[in-house]
């Protein structure tokens, strides 16, 4: 296959089956699914419904029968295949919340049956590492989410922290500072999983008890060098993510409030935002595709038109109260599948991690082989240039000969302490030898054996730290690639006899329906009026035909209206929240500070936010004049010491002093007290807030309440603080003339006062209440 050759995402879809809620609320099944050759029809709608029922076709199509097992095997295998190989590859799940996307991907450990995607994905990749023994590799995990449009790191510590995503012209598109573990095992691969998911957002709403309130992105890396037919060593890297995407969810549907409505608008952005994507690629006219405009979408640029195999498995659920979501999934997985791909294999990347590793156990074999030669390594290795003598010592793993040398070296280690021991004891039985002599002899002994002892333990750190990182290389075994072989063989068999059957199952189909066509021409051509009837009825179904696409071209316009008023709803709600800030930025924090803050602030992509610029630091006060001692003295000193001095006191604290002038560095004051008149724009505005927080409690309550309530708040204030700010009583009584005002005017001429302070645009007569809060 031609390395370049672009090739479309392969879409499968999965439904559900009836959940235990939607069976007992009577919910009927709306999805028909039908496997032909090699493709997969789905039918949406009902049989008796007045509109025909919606069809699709995809790659695959898989009902609520298939087992995780199945469908893994069906959707998924093949891209670890190509990973291997050296290629990107990305599996994620897409579809309503509820629908199983999370079931799919992750599943449950145990029974084993029920595991999901990725854990097949890691049994899959380890099996093939076993069964390839000329090669070595080294695999890597790493975990995350985006939560309300911010990436965070699952596998670390601190999972709540922020990470950035940058982009490099070469490898594209990396989170800074993510951490990834490399994994010798499925077991160790399925811990990581699991301890990524414990730190997943996850909540319960009214469509799943279980809801994933963010994306996850799974990517496990696996380096792989081999010898080329060059005869020198290559190494391919792979990716393959494993995206578990929220679900897009109603808010008319989920009843969402407060944390779970902020995380669903979130959600339904960034998925509106992978709309946009799939619809630019797949729209011939559009030159500009909108990565950028989530982090989803930046995050899944590579295998959404770019270098990458994908497979999207779209989830649906069967019930009938779903079918405008499952058809709005169905439509965009159709899109979706004219998306096209150059998938391309990774080789000899300059910063693969594999390299580094293959070097430094180069370097340890070869220091140990020098060592135990009786040299220097470090003067040798320098001498020879480094790299040379690392060519030159065994490159193989060597379980047996490193374990041999570890024995020897405990044996070594005995036999130094021994003989160290049988000499102590013969020099201290020496008659003929003085104290001093002997204490020398046994220091230089001693000397000799912590040499001897001290290069023994550095060899066995050496083969610790050797077979340490040679653990963590992998390579495969003859006897699993002889047993892979064979259950290849045997799974290739087993398909190919499936095909067979299912192609002679057809063909039998296929004579019966001749058959039975043949004998129904003869039937009805029996006479013209018969023929007649045959054309009508055959005009009818183009008629039918006809008016099925002029439903769905409705359809479409109904669902966009909706898709629409959802946009609406989710603006609606953001200008809200906006108008409240706007209000009490208005209303309670000064001109100047607003516009120092604005000034101040630009917007950072990467972290796809507001930050503020670094402050200038500040000029550093010069300190005070530094006092000068007075004619005659050596350094300054106080009156009274100076006279103290002068009488003859010997006092030791009229001895000079050292007197230093600091400023104290006091803070500057930010704020003011109000002197002013109290605006009626700043006690309608307090007011309207008032009113506005005790309406979500009580229907209504009358304007006396609000004016007892603010009484009593500036009455539990400190006396201290009452008798600092005098005006305040001043402008409670200004409030409540106002407030009075108000109450007596009709409810239309309220609102118009309202209003009209809120119009105003004369800064001057807004006085702000600086220092009220
Ligand atoms: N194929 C299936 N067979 C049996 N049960 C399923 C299947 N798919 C999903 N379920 C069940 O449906 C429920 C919802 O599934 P899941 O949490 O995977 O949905 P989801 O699409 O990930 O939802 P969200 O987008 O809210 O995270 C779970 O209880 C799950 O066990």
């Amino acid at each position: 296959m031609s390395k370049n050759k672009s090739e479309c995402i392969q879409v499968v879809i999965r439904c559900r089956p009836l959940s235990k809620k939607e069976r007992e609320n009577g919910n009927e099944k709306v999805v028909q699914m039908y496997s032909r050759e090699d493709k997969g029809e789905i039918m949406v709608g009902r049989e008796g419904d007045e509109e025909p029922p919606k069809q699709f076709t995809f790659d695959k199509v898989f009902d609520e029968a298939i087992g995780q097992e199945q469908l893994f095997e069906e959707s998924s295998r093949a891209i670890v295949g190509n990973v291997l190989e050296g290629y990107n590859g990305t599996i994620f799940a897409y579809g309503q919340t509820g629908t199983g996307k999370t079931h799919t991907m992750e599943g449950e450990q145990k029974p084993k049956e029920m595991r999901g995607v990725m854990s097949r994905c890691f049994e899959a990749v380890f099996n093939c590492i076993d069964a390839h023994k000329d090669a070595q590799f080294l695999v890597r995990a790493s975990y995350l989410e985006i939560y309300k449009e911010n990436i965070r790191d699952l596998l670390s510590p601190n999972p709540k922290n922020k990470l950035i995503m940058h982009e490099k012209p070469d490898s594209g598109v990396y989170v800074k500072d993510l951490s990834s573990f490399i994994c010798k095992n499925y077991q160790e691969m399925q811990a990581v999983q699991n301890t990524g998911r414990k730190n997943k957002s996850m909540g319960e709403t009214k469509m799943n008890a279980r809801s994933s309130r963010s994306h996850s992105v799974f990517t496990l890396t696996l380096e792989c060098s081999e010898l080329g037919p060059d005869g020198k060593d290559h190494i391919r890297v792979g990716k393959l993510n494993m995206v578990d995407l929220a679900g897009s969810e109603r808010q008319s549907k989920t009843d969402a409030s407060g944390q779970r409505l902020e995380e669903a608008i979130k959600i339904n952005l960034s998925l509106t935002c992978l709309c946009q994507v799939i619809s630019a690629l797949t729209d011939t006219k559009s030159s500009y595709v909108p990565y950028r405009d989530s982090q989803l979408t930046r995050l899944l640029q590579d295998s959404l038109g770019g270098n990458t195999k994908t497979v999207m498995i779209a989830n649906i659920g069967p019930a009938d109260y779903n079918t405008d979501e499952t058809i709005n999934t169905l439509r965009w997985a159709s899109r979706a599948k004219n998306i096209k791909n150059k998938p391309r294999i990774n080789e000899d990347p300059k910063d693969a991690m594999l390299r580094e590793f293959q070097d430094e156990i180069h370097k340890l074999r070869a220091q140990l082989e020098m060592i135990q030669d009786g040299k220097d390594p470090g003067v040798t290795m320098a001498a020879l240039g480094g790299q040379q003598i690392v060519e030159k010592v065994i490159k193989k793993k060597d379980e047996k000969k490193l374990k041999e040398l570890e024995e020897k070296l405990i044996i070594e280690k005995e036999q130094i302490k021994k003989k160290a021991d049988e000499e102590r004891q013969r020099i201290e039985q020496e008659m003929n030898m003085a104290d001093d002599e002997k204490k020398q002899v046994l220091d230089k002994l001693r000397q000799q054996e912590e040499e001897k002892e001290k290069s023994k333990t550095k060899q066995q750190e050496l083969i610790k730290k050797l077979k340490k990182m040679e653990e963590k290389v992998l390579v495969g075994s003859e006897v699993m690639k002889e047993a892979k072989k064979q259950e290849k063989e045997l799974k290739h068999t087993r398909k190919i006899l499936e095909k067979e059957n299912k192609r002679r199952e057809r063909l039998e189909d296929k004579k019966q329906m001749a058959d039975d066509e043949l004998l129904k021409f003869n039937k009805k051509f029996g006479n013209l009026q018969e023929e007649l009837d045959y054309v009508t009825g055959k005009l009818q179904k183009v008629w039918q035909k006809y008016q099925g696409v002029q439903n769905e071209i409705q359809e479409q316009q109904e669902e966009f209206l909706r898709d629409r008023q959802d946009m609406y709803d989710t603006i609606f709600e953001l200008d809200t929240q906006l108008k409240l800030k706007t209000s009490i930025i208005e209303n309670f924090i000064p001109d100047d500070e607003v516009k120092k803050v604005t000034d101040n602030s630009k917007w950072n992509e990467e972290l796809n936010d507001w930050v503020l610029k670094p402050p200038k630091r500040f000029q550093k006060k010069k300190g005070g004049n530094r006092p000068v001692s007075a004619v005659g003295m050596k350094r300054p000193t106080s009156e009274y010491s100076r006279i103290a001095k002068g009488l003859g006191d010997v006092n030791p604290r009229f001895k000079f002093e050292n007197i230093l002038d600091l400023d104290l560095d006091m803070p500057e004051r930010t704020t003011e007290d109000y002197q002013g008149q109290v605006s009626e724009r700043v006690s309608t505005a307090i007011n309207m807030i008032l009113n506005q927080n005790e309406e979500e409690q009580t229907a209504s309550v009358p304007i006396e309440n609000l004016i007892n309530f603010s009484d009593s708040i500036l009455q539990e204030k400190p006396v201290t603080e009452k008798a600092a700010r005098p005006k305040s009583a001043k402008r409670l009584k200004s409030a409540k003339k106002k407030a009075s005002t108000l109450q007596q005017l009709p409810d239309d001429t309220q609102e118009t006062e309202t209003k009209a302070s809120h119009d105003t645009t004369n800064p001057e007569d807004i006085p702000r209440a600086k220092g009220l809060m």
